[in-house]
């Protein structure tokens, strides 16, 4: 699991202020816990002392717990809310409510530099989750679209391609037209770059290869893929390809011979979230994957969502990453002049900043690397 060891060493490397605003959570609690224990992160969780201590087993050494409902901070931010809502029709008794709510505490605590990053969605949706991230953390500069992907670590025996691998929107992007579903492959293709340091080779999924269907949905995905040429003419995609076409070789050459991707894809798009959803669940329950994510890419600074069928160690890994996003994007710079510097032309977002915050890795050298099969 090289991409996660990764990923973990450049959280420990400076260890960035994570508010968790589902604090009372025992799983989130352990996470924090484990998550000093190893020296990553520096936890914030959010909810009434009493149940956030409780969840902690009364152990809450290195974090600090706060509570938004009397936090000495509500009324600011109230006020920081309504300044930037206030066009929409919200007034500022109902801001002062809403700051009351621990996702868009969370999330203010972030806009307004409190916290570095956060981390939510182990019990609420990711509908909430993300509303609270677009609404108050809002885009990074030139980003259009907030999308997400998952990072997926194949790397049981029984896995015959180990490595990691990126798959998305599986959890935000519902319907993506042509154009949303090439930001989505630029987005991703750039995060897939800042996690590994690897090149990545995109393919858009489809029910079809190279033609071999005939629907208004195939025409989507070819369509999305010449967006995205146009957009990044460096950027390896290639689509419409069934799955097996994009990671088995031999029936990538008998479908796709003239792809420019032949099995080895590592960042897979898919062509909308009942695909995407549908097909991590999978991969994750049946096929054995880790699955990291929803890892939101298109955001001013760092907000990643979970499932709420996470674990404690998928909160525990979910923090470092948020933390090594963190760190990549004050690597950066401002807000304001984060690039994709790995991928001249990439869409712009905070997760598509260079990837400074992590240690390059020689991909000849990473037993992880994808191997053929046997
Ligand atoms: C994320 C999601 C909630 C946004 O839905 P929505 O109905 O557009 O939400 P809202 O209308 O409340 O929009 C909230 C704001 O975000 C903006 N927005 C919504 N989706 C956006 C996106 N992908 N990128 C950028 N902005 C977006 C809206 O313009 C709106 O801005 P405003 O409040 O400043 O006007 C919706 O796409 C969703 O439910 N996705 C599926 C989540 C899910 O269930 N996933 C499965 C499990 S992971
Ligand atoms: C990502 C995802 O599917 O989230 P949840 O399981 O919480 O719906």
């Amino acid at each position: 699991m090289l991409a996660l060891d990764r990923i973990i060493d450049a959280a420990r490397a400076a260890p960035r202020a994570i508010v968790l605003p589902e604090g009372a959570d025992p799983r989130i609690a352990a996470a924090a816990r484990r998550a000093v224990r190893e020296g990553i992160a520096r936890p914030i969780l959010l909810g009434p002392a009493a149940e956030v201590v409780a969840a902690l087993g009364g152990d809450a050494r290195g974090i600090a717990v706060e509570d938004p409902a009397t936090s000495p901070r509500l009324q600011a931010y109230a006020e920081a809310l309504h300044l930037l809502r206030h066009d929409k029709g919200m007034d500022l008794a109902a801001a002062h409510r809403r700051m009351r709510e621990p996702l868009a505490f969370a999330a203010m605590m972030v806009r307004q530099g409190d916290a570095d990053g956060t981390v939510g969605g182990a019990v609420a949706t990711t509908a909430e989750t993300v509303r609270a991230a677009i609404q108050i953390i809002g885009l990074a500069p030139e980003a259009k679209l907030v999308s997400s992907f998952f990072l997926m670590l194949l790397c049981e025996d029984h896995h015959v391609q180990k490595g990691a691998y990126v798959f998305a929107d599986c959890g935000l992007v519902i319907d993506p037209d042509a154009a949303e579903l090439a930001d989505i492959a630029r987005a991703s293709a750039a995060s897939f770059t800042a996690m590994t340091g690897e090149r990545p080779k995109v393919a858009m999924l489809s029910f079809s290869t190279a033609g071999s269907a005939r629907h208004a949905r195939v025409d989507k995905v070819v369509e999305a893929v010449r967006i995205a040429r146009a957009a990044s003419p460096d950027l390896i995609i290639e689509g419409e390809l069934q799955f097996d076409a994009a990671f088995v070789a031999a029936v990538g050459a008998a479908k796709a011979p003239g792809s420019a991707i032949r099995g080895d894809a590592n960042v897979f798009v898919f062509p909308n979230l009942d695909a995407a959803n549908i097909g991590y669940k999978i991969a994750q329950r049946i096929g054995g994957a880790r699955a990291i994510g929803p890892v939101l890419q298109g955001l001013a600074k760092p907000a990643n969502d979970l499932s709420r069928g996470c674990s404690e160690e998928d909160a525990f890994h979910m923090i470092a990453l948020t933390c090594a996003q963190a760190s990549a994007r004050l690597a950066a710079g401002a807000a304001g002049e984060i690039r994709a510097a790995a991928l001249p032309g990439a869409a712009g977002s905070a997760w598509s900043a260079a990837p400074a915050g992590l240690p390059p890795r020689a991909p000849l050298a990473d037993p992880e690397a994808r191997q053929p099969p046997a």
